[in-house]
């Protein structure tokens, strides 16, 4: 444990549109900076905009809801980058934050990333604070009423959100922006801290499980080794212990241990140190993972639970190709959806396994109020789509990626126009099982039980005797009806039928009647073929033509059966 007072950390996320603020209130607000604080990296400078998560931090007294005793409370404020293309920094910046502080400019109010940090926010922090920046840029007059325009908009937006009643301040971090002397004291930073101060709680802190880390920097110091700097997150580390950076395959022993500046024995989730080793070059790896060794794995696939982002536009189609942020990075994937089976439309949802047991039905898209307007409406009673309460997708992988388990998974389409007015993230999720086998669709896909229900309509030629009538227009021509000899079918008059080969070359075939047909059957066939064949009478090529045409046989035949997606014999199945 760290030696002299009792100190608890709270890691801050300050996110928001680019340009909002974000680094300069960073800046204003920390006392002390780590290593990787405030664009020091050389392109980030040139720019003008962070390329990359800082990290910085604060420190005061322990606020009585996390008291007693003495000690102090550190603030560790992690800067995300607003700009657009960075957004799976940001996503990986997310994950370890325990307090959000959204930043919008009070001369603009919410932008398009605003929003998607605030979606962001949703899916991974737990409390927010509002901070409206820029004030110094409303005239001195009008400033407090304008304000107060804004603050009221920012809470109708966040009305429906997890974040509804969330303190909102305002503040200039910057007063005069970039040309402004150093010494022009930032507006309401010390309230804003104070408001931080009375949101801070104890996140719940596990040592337990395996060690993993995320390291944002990397930098090698003369006679001591090579730093690895990040936050950890989960289990906990100790000096002497063994980590592995499973991106390049190697293990290192941890030579010593700082946080902030401090040198410590042991340091567990939650907690952001700098983790020293020997022999390690530091240019192999910039950002990235370490952990106990073996204990991520590299996948090409997963299966995961998930749900739509409701301000993403458009319906979620499967075969569509997204980004896929798992846990710490970001690849291009293949999306399939299934939902339960009708028969566990309503079962509980499980967020911690797959069961392999059951069978899901396959989806083109993913199931939401916006995706299906006409075909469920069958079941619909009460007005509502009925939606069941979990869904899952298959994600295959255009390269290997290396995750923790049941990491959160998130798809994004940043191919969207950064300029165009739209949320770019679509589903958010949980990894629920890995493929580790390159050759996974052979290996483990046949284990997984998506089906897709086939229905097929075809129509009763004639009758053959009280057992047994010809069908046709269920199969293609070329179709090889062995194939389906011995599955069940339905008349629409109510009889089984069981399908017992091929009639002719046509596609036509045989349906035996176990129970016989019944006489209005026969009669309603018979009345038919004969008017089909006066209106044919002494012209064939006519009778050909009235026997293509649907409406004139009354008796139609329907043939349901499922079939698994990856079975590789192609079984068809009915109940
Ligand atoms: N007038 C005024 N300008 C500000 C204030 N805060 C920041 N600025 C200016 O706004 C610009 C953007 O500030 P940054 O802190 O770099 O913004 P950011 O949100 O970190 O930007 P990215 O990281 O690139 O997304 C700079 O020119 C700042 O000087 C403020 O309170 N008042
Ligand atoms: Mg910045």
């Amino acid at each position: 444990m760290a030696a002299g007072p009792r100190v608890l950390n709270v890691n801050v996320g300050v996110l928001g549109h680019i340009d909002s603020g974000k680094t300069a209130l960073a800046r204003a607000l920390s006392t002390t900076s780590s290593t990787a604080a405030f664009d020091r990296a050389p392109q980030s400078r040139a720019r003008g905009i962070t390329l990359d998560l800082g990290f910085s931090c604060l420190r005061t007294a322990l606020p009585p809801q996390l008291g007693p005793g003495p000690g102090e409370l550190q603030f560790t404020l992690v800067d995300c980058p607003g700009h657009a293309s960075l957004i799976r920094t940001i996503i990986g910046g997310a994950q370890i934050i325990d307090l959000m502080m959204l930043v919008i400019d009070v001369t603009k109010g919410m932008q398009t990333q605003s929003a998607e940090c605030l979606v962001i926010g949703q899916i991974a922090c737990q409390k927010m604070v509002v901070v409206l920046n820029k004030i110094d840029l409303l005239p001195e007059g009008k400033r407090q009423s304008a304000i107060e325009k804004m603050t009221k908009k920012m809470q109708k937006t966040l009305e429906n959100t997890k974040f509804c009643g969330c303190p909102i301040v305002a503040v200039a971090a910057k007063p005069g922006g970039p040309e402004a002397p150093e010494s022009e004291n930032p507006l309401g930073v010390s309230e804003l801290i104070e408001v931080l101060k009375s949101q801070a709680y104890l996140p719940s802190r596990d040592p337990s499980g395996h060690f993993l880390m995320a390291v944002d920097h990397c930098f090698s110091i003369k006679g001591q080794g090579t730093v690895m700097t990040g936050t950890i997150l989960s289990g906990s580390v100790s000096l002497g212990d063994s980590v592995e950076i499973p991106a390049l395959k190697v293990t290192k022993k941890v030579k010593s241990m700082q946080m902030f500046h401090t040198p410590v024995t042991y340091a567990m989730q939650g907690d952001r140190v700098g983790i020293c080793v020997t022999q390690f070059d530091p240019k192999l790896l910039e950002r990235g993972l370490i952990c106990t060794p073996e204990s991520l794995h590299t996948i090409h696939a997963a299966i995961i639970s998930l749900k739509k982002i409701q301000y993403f536009r458009g319906a979620l189609q499967t075969k569509a190709k997204f980004h896929i942020t798992v846990g710490h990075e970001t690849v291009m994937g293949r999306v399939m959806f299934f939902s339960p089976a009708p028969a566990d439309f309503n079962e509980e949802v499980q967020e911690d396994a797959f069961d392999f047991e059951k069978d899901y039905l396959y989806q083109e898209v993913y199931l939401s109020k916006d995706s299906n307007s006409s075909e469920n409406k069958e079941n619909d009673q009460a007005g509502e789509v009925q939606l069941p309460k979990q869904q899952w997708a298959l994600l295959e992988f255009e390269k290997p990626v290396t995750c923790p388990k049941l990491c959160l998974v998130i798809g994004s389409k940043l191919d969207t126009d950064i300029h165009a007015n739209t949320c770019r993230l679509a589903f958010h999720g949980v990894l629920l099982q890995g493929m580790e086998d390159k050759n996974y669709t052979e290996t483990f896909l046949p284990k997984l039980k998506v089906y897709k229900l086939k229905h097929k309509e075809g129509q009763v030629e004639r009758v053959m005797d009280d057992y047994s009538v010809i069908g046709r227009s269920l199969f293609k021509k070329e179709t090889n009806i062995q194939l389906f000899v011995g599955l069940k079918v339905k008349l629409s008059t109510g009889e089984d039928g069981i399908i017992d080969g091929g009639f002719g070359q046509s596609g036509k075939f045989k349906i035996r009647i176990p129970d016989g047909l019944k006489p209005e059957t026969k009669t309603l066939l018979t009345a038919a073929s004969k008017k089909k064949s006066k209106a044919g009478k002494g012209d064939t090529t006519k009778e050909d033509e009235s026997s293509k045409n649907d409406s004139v046989q009354p008796v139609t035949i329907s043939l349901l059966f499922k079939r698994y997606v990856f079975d590789t014999q192609k079984k068809m199945i009915q109940s």
